[in-house]
């Protein structure tokens, strides 16, 4: 790929990123094949990207007409090589579990063209182990999007140790396709935004256990005092309490005691009480 003519984007997994990533790349014009496991998944992603595409033509982001036209680029499969096999770039979303990723990243490497990207959305893993394991080392990148993708501006872009300067700059002119800003990162646990962001969540975590304050204080203290737009509660609770547990876990595994999961995160996550999308984590909500 000599200059810059993307056209395809597969994305891998389509739970809360994948769905979110399918709606960027289709609003940018790419046509998207949209891949998860379970057709429920893919159904439930098929009506959030529905009901966001109408409600961003209804605040006037997008032209009418749009909504449907962006729609109509994205296909939705259980076929994993369905999706992938004509991609320019594929974005993996699956769970924050390394075996899954390097799973997903070896069946991609046999299916999809050598000059294909591939792409980790990983929130703190590392994209050298996962690229290891595929035949283009030099191929493989990190873009950590956030949530929710349609509302948020970055896109970490995480080198692995042998990503080349081409795929680097190729990822760069896809997310800024996509209307995101760029960060540039070398791989570390975590990169800088996780590593960070997990930290404060976990101490808020901790804070709430120790009955140093109510959740909705917490939350109320760092908005209001320290400027920050979401409580870190209601922000965990957004992600989801699963994908933090296991990001956590990552952290702490990799860099040490500082990171050791709150008990109280643990616990809800054994029960359950995995945030937004299970209706309860620290707040409660209407179920998903
Ligand atoms: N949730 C967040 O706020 C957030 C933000 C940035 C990055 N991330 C990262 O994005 C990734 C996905 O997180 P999420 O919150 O979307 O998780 P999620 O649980 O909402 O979705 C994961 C999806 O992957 C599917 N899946 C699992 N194994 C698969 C496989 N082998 N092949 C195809 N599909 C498979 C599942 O069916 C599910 O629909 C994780 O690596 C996470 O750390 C999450």
């Amino acid at each position: 790929m000599g200059k810059f003519t993307m056209k395809k984007i597969a994305v891998i997994g389509g739970g809360i990123m994948g769905r979110g990533i399918a709606y960027a790349a289709t609003v940018a014009g790419f046509q998207v094949h949209l891949h998860d496991l379970y057709p429920e998944a893919l159904e439930k992603a098929k009506t959030y990207l529905e009901t966001e595409l109408r409600k961003s033509v209804h605040h006037g982001f997008i032209r009418p007409g749009e909504d449907e036209a962006s729609l109509n680029r994205i296909t939705f499969t259980t076929n994993m090589e369905e999706a992938a096999v004509e991609a320019d770039l594929v974005i993996e979303a699956v769970l924050e579990k390394m075996e899954i990723k390097v799973d997903v990243f070896k069946k991609l490497d046999k299916i999809c063209p050598s000059q294909t990207i591939l792409a980790t959305n990983t929130s703190t893993m590392s994209p050298t182990e996962i690229g290891a394991q595929t035949s283009r080392p030099e191929r493989c990148i990190a873009m950590h999007f956030f949530n929710p993708v349609h509302k948020m501006k970055l896109i970490e872009i995480v080198r692995g140790l042998d990503t080349s300067d081409e795929t680097f700059r190729i990822a760069k002119k896809a997310a800024e396709a996509m209307n995101k800003e760029v960060v540039e990162v070398n791989e570390f646990p975590g990169f800088v935004t996780s590593r960070m962001n997990c930290l404060i969540g976990n101490e808020a975590m901790n804070m709430l256990m120790e009955g140093v304050a109510s959740a909705e204080d917490i939350d109320k203290a760092m908005k209001l005092g320290l400027n920050h737009p979401m409580g870190p509660l209601e922000l965990a609770d957004l992600v989801g309490l699963d994908t933090r547990l296991r990001n956590m876990e990552y952290l702490y595994q990799t860099l040490g005691e500082k990171y050791r999961p709150c008990p109280l995160l643990i616990k809800y996550v054994k029960a359950g009480r995995l945030g937004r999308k299970s209706g309860a984590g620290f707040y409660k909500y209407d179920k998903e």
